[in-house]
């Protein structure tokens, strides 16, 4: 999509609000920058502290995975984080000071995220879409695809973390270990399909025949995975430690209830109600905070952005008002 399409009103709004395509389906699109940073210091983007900086809004389920492994990992101080607002505008994600995010883009002053898509692509032409891994030496996008991002995150910058936050050191072997990978990749991507984008195509879809062709399988990837974690009677998905496949379903999921279930009209059944096993498995993640969670997880999590910004994003003038509580206690 080129700018003059995203920005150009076409009758029935900015162009930019229009997610389906003309069969009423949403199709993601896929990532453009995928560059990784490594440990080896004469690679291209070697990992170092104070030189990469992460563009997010808490709103956005994609960026918040990233969000989240930066505080796992205990990356704080070595990369920065840069908070817009959640708002999605006619011009894409904007710096405004709302909701007590940046007023200016602090590297160059820039008021719109699309400035520094420019910035490291003058011809680029795709949607400007967060998150975003800054290189601040080269001044160009590392990565934009927040599945490649954590991974980065779990073990690129390990050589400057202390013994304790290394993979290697890790009870359980890390975030994504040798001996699940398959495990942890074959889930993910029916995860993906069916539940990460599958809130998006079913709210997106813009025919009652795209909406049921998305909301069916969702909500029948949910029976599945409450399914996975009754057989396998663990505390996390593929056992007693965190792993990627949890993160990635885990911001989809403290999504659900307050805004998915409303807005996105996914609403055969809700988590805290209806999946007794995830929804303990997500009060686990949120709740809990020590060495495994390191309250990474509640304090990346943001309801009001949630509810806010998916209610934009469809272009609904009311927030829904419900649930009563935004996660039960656990
Ligand atoms: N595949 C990307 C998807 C990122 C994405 O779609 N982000 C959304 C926010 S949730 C976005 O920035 N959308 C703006 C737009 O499409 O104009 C990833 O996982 O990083």
């Amino acid at each position: 999509m080129s700018t003059t399409q995203q920005t150009k009103d076409g009758g029935d709004g900015p162009a930019i609000y229009k997610m389906a395509d003309k069969d009423g389906q949403f199709r993601r699109k896929a990532s453009t920058f995928r560059s990784f940073v490594s440990p080896d210091p004469n690679s291209e983007f070697p990992a170092e502290k104070d030189r990469y900086v992460l563009y997010l809004n808490l709103g956005c389920p994609w960026a918040h995975r990233t969000n989240i492994v930066r505080s796992l990992k205990g990356l704080e101080d070595i990369i920065q984080l840069v908070v817009m607002d959640f708002t999605l505008t006619p011009e894409g994600w904007v710096f405004n000071g709302n909701n007590g995010t940046m007023e200016k883009d602090p590297l160059y002053g820039f008021t719109k995220l699309s400035e520094l898509y420019f910035k490291a692509e003058p011809n680029y032409e795709g949607r400007y879409t967060v998150p975003v891994l800054w290189d601040k030496k080269q001044e160009t996008i590392v990565n934009n695809e927040s599945s490649e991002i954590i991974r980065m995150f779990y073990s690129a910058f390990d050589h400057l973390l202390p013994e304790s936050q290394r993979e290697v050191n890790k009870p359980g072997g890390g975030f994504f270990p040798e001996y699940l990978r398959k495990d942890i990749d074959e889930m993910n991507e029916w995860v993906y399909d069916k539940v990460n984008n599958g809130v998006y195509k079913t709210g997106f879809a813009s025919t009652q025949e795209a909406y049921l062709s998305n909301v069916v399988p969702l909500f029948e990837s949910l029976d599945r995975l409450e399914k996975h974690l009754e057989e396998k009677g663990t505390k996390y998905l593929f056992g007693e430690h965190i792993t990627d496949a949890d993160i990635r379903l885990y911001t989809t999921l403290i999504r659900f209830d307050v805004a998915y279930y409303t807005i996105f009209k996914c609403n055969y059944k809700m988590i805290r109600y209806d999946y007794p096993q995830l929804h303990r498995w997500l009060r686990v993640l949120f709740w809990e905070d020590n060495e495994e969670t390191k309250g990474a997880f509640k304090q990346t999590t943001d309801f009001k952005s949630y509810k806010e910004g998916y209610s934009k994003a469809v272009r609904a003038s009311i927030v829904p008002y419900g649930p009563a509580v935004d996660i039960l206690p656990l």
